[in-house]
């Protein structure tokens, strides 16, 4: 016992540390993941911006080359470079259209017509559609300045070298270019701008639709499905911190924040159950717990037949406290047979009439987990149980499933209540450990179905109820069924058949009341 007090102590003086800790190391973890999302979105989205620019592009060289190539007249010819030049003129990202002959270049809208044609080197790329690029070709006018180019048919169009200036390499980093048939190779693109080629990015980074985190960076990738163009935009990890510093410092105080806050909540919880504890233990020595009674009914007669006993208790700040509560706190404390000793005793001593003018009339008295092992609570049925007014029929026990979880114990304690002439019930049956199977086992006289069960009674749900499947086992074992938590009229008819073993509990047939409540209650039905 010493050992765990001084357990609990250790928890007390670690806990608010080791929350905040926690808590910091969560806001650290969930900050980063927050801003490598946004991140992620935040590429996507320029990536998205520069591949529309670039299918622009791509658009227009297009629809310059088709109306190149649509020239009525003899290539190079006056009118034919009236109509390069009006092309050109008109074009928004084109500076240049000529014309390319057996890989021979003849003359442009702004050079004219060369007085011998140019030999072109090998293209950097062919695309699957014939057409090719070459990469950053030294122009004749401006002479020095260096421009793709791209062929199609016997048009060729530069490109110009500034269609990107409007979109900044920093804070994001981008490539944007055209993929030709195998992306994979290095020498299979064309970069229209940006600081790194595709084949130095992160392998298959083109493919995926995801943000791609490698070599410190996050990559973001969007092709197009019209035209051979891609977009990849990236950051470096370190640049990412650098920009959210504010951000995940907010993420790691609000973590350490919310670990103090728990801490805090935990320590009055903690506090003000042990309080409860104490208020509790006091309330059973002072006798000031007290007892209610819920009339349990035959079915098809509406006769009271018994009442299920239930602890009431209201702390010392005057909240009423739920019965869960209460056993749950007395169990964890290792005392909850002092309350089912209240109980008993209590109950015996208050609606003793009930059973003089009713002999047959059953009290049952919630049993917990700890009681069927605790030889206790022989010893007090002998002590209660006078034989005279209160014979051992008059009192019967509810057992919660989750005490029939120890097989052996369950069932020695079950044999021995029955030997004294004492029902037992498995109480909110359904939902926990027994089945209908384990019941045979077990020796009980009978189950109480949980209230859940019965809510779907009178609504549609009700075919897919097990209510009348356990009914109908329950009857095949000859166990006595008590139905709980009928609140309305349907439900009551629902289960007022022919069957007079089934009863019923629930605030339809009325509510949990005091000792006299249930008397008058008893003694108005036997008039
Ligand atoms: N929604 C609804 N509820 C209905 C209806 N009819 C009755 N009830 C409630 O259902 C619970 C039935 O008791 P239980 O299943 O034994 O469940 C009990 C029992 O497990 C435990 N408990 C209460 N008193 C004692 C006790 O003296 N000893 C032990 N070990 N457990 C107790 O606390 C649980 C809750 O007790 P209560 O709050 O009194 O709640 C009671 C009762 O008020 C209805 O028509 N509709």
């Amino acid at each position: 016992m010493l050992v765990f007090r001084q357990l609990r102590r250790f928890d007390r003086y670690w806990l608010a540390p080791l929350a905040i800790v926690l808590g910091i190391a969560a806001g650290l973890l969930v900050g980063r993941e927050s801003i490598l999302i946004s991140t992620g979105a935040r590429l996507y989205d320029y990536a998205n911006r520069l591949l529309h620019h670039e299918e622009a592009i791509s658009a227009e060289t297009v629809q310059v080359a088709k109306d190149a190539n649509a020239s009525p007249y003899l290539p190079c010819s006056p009118d034919d470079i009236t109509l390069l030049r009006r092309i050109t003129f008109q074009a928004r990202f084109i500076k240049d259209a000529g014309r390319m002959v057996d890989g021979a270049f003849l003359c442009s809208a702004t050079v004219g017509k060369l007085p011998a044609p140019i030999s072109m080197p090998v293209p950097d790329l062919v695309l699957p559609s014939g057409d090719h690029i070459y990469n950053s070709l030294p122009l004749m006018v401006p002479a020095g300045d260096r421009a793709d180019v791209a062929v199609s048919g016997n048009a060729d169009m530069v490109i110009g070298p500034d269609i990107f200036l409007d979109y900044p390499q920093s804070p994001i980093h981008y490539a944007v270019g055209i993929i030709g048939p195998s992306p994979d190779e290095p020498s299979s693109e064309i970069l229209r701008a940006g600081v790194a080629h595709f084949g130095t990015l992160p392998k298959g980074i083109l493919k995926t639709n995801k943000t791609v985190r490698d070599h410190g960076s996050l990559y973001r990738s969007s092709c197009s499905s019209q035209y051979p163009d891609c977009a990849v935009a990236y950051m470096s990890l370190d640049e990412v911190w650098q920009q959210n510093q504010a951000l995940l410092s907010g993420f790691v105080v609000s973590g350490g924040i919310a670990g103090l806050s728990c801490a805090v909540g935990l320590l009055i919880v903690g506090r003000k159950r042990r309080s409860h504890t104490n208020q509790l233990r006091r309330a059973i020595l002072m006798d000031s717990l007290s007892v209610v009674y819920q009339p349990i009914v035959e079915m098809r007669s509406r006769r009271i037949v018994g009442a299920e006993a239930l602890a009431r208790w209201t702390d010392e700040e005057g909240d009423s406290i739920r019965p869960e509560t209460i056993i749950e706190l007395a169990e964890a404390e290792g005392f909850v047979s002092e309350i089912t000793r209240f109980v008993l005793t209590r109950a015996i001593t208050e609606i003793q009439s009930i059973f003089d003018i009713d002999p047959e009339f059953r009290l049952n008295i919630n049993l917990a987990p700890s009681d069927l092992a605790d030889p206790r609570l022989l010893l007090l049925l002998d002590e209660c149980i006078d034989g005279q007014r209160v014979r051992p029929s008059n009192i019967a026990f509810e057992l919660p499933e989750r005490a029939t979880s120890n097989r052996e114990t369950a069932i020695g304690a079950i044999r021995r209540l029955r030997d004294r002439g004492h029902a037992t019930f498995i109480d909110d049956f359904g939902t926990g450990y027994s089945n209908l199977a384990y019941l045979t086992e077990l020796h009980v006289d009978g189950i109480k179905i949980n209230r859940s069960f019965i809510a779907t009674i009178g609504t549609e749900a009700v075919t897919a109820s097990i209510v009348p499947q356990i009914l109908g086992v329950a009857k095949a074992l000859s166990l006595k069924v008590v139905v709980q938590g009928i609140e309305r009229e349907d439900q009551a008819i629902y289960f007022s058949g022919e069957d007079r073993s089934i009863l019923g509990q629930g605030w339809f047939f009325g509510l949990p009341v005091p000792a006299r409540g249930l008397i008058y209650l008893c003694m108005e039905k036997s008039e």
